[in-house]
């Protein structure tokens, strides 16, 4: 038993049949053996755009619950450097959509999109505490890291024109990144009150069940 010091590895043993669900989705193991619909990749492009622009004002407030709430102010410089990275990610969609002829402007957001920024509006209450915010924030990002991670595995064979989506989030810097979010959870995880863990666990599970819905969205599937 790893005690409180390790809260994020207890839980993604407890609940490794949705954390796999989310990150072995289907959608990303047919880009991964190549027989992706791109009407689909295309699916996901103009949706995730519609989803990247309303996690931004989400990365925002636990910067602000960071800046207030947090011991330690190096948590402030990863997350402003997270934000910094998703400015860059913004102006890829943009371009990204551009070159497979998805019209962003256009986008109607699907029913699992409108409900997985709906929650994450309703994390960005200042009565939701940093270290729920933050390990919601962690396993966001780990989701994308270790799906897109699996695609560019030896073995996989990876289009070569989805090559660059699956480095924006695989790449060993991202993940480093996550790495260091999942650090950041854990310390301040590991001070929490029982009260307090129950609901970080709660909204970890949600995070996994939307991300999952939002790859099934992405396949056509709802
Ligand atoms: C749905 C979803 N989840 C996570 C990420 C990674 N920021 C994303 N772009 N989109």
């Amino acid at each position: 038993m790893e005690g409180k010091s390790d809260m994020i590895a207890t839980w993604l043993k407890k609940h490794s049949l949705i954390y796999t669900g989310a990150t072995r989705h289907p959608f990303i193991l047919d880009i991964r053996d190549g027989s992706i619909d791109l009407s689909s990749f295309k699916r996901w492009l103009a949706q995730d755009y519609i989803f990247v622009r309303a996690f931004v004002p989400f990365v925002a407030s636990i910067l602000l619950k960071a800046w207030k709430e947090s011991d330690d102010s190096s948590d402030m410089d990863l997350i402003l450097s997270g934000m910094a990275a998703l400015n860059d990610e913004i102006a890829w969609f943009k371009s990204e959509a551009s070159k497979w002829g998805v019209a962003l402007h256009s986008v109607v957001p699907h029913k699992a999109n409108l409900d997985y920024c709906r929650f994450l509006e309703s994390l960005m209450s200042p009565d939701i505490e940093y270290t729920v915010a933050i390990t919601a924030f962690w396993a966001i990002e780990a989701v994308y890291q270790e799906s897109f991670a699996h695609c560019l595995e030896d073995g996989s064979r990876t289009p070569e024109e989805l090559k660059e989506t699956c480095q924006r989030w695989g790449n060993t810097g991202f993940g480093q990144y996550c790495r260091s979010l999942r650090n950041i959870a854990n310390r301040h995880l590991e001070k929490a009150s029982d009260h307090m863990l129950s609901k970080a666990e709660v909204i970890l599970i949600r995070v996994l069940e939307h991300e999952v819905e939002f790859w099934n969205m992405s396949r056509g599937e709802i």
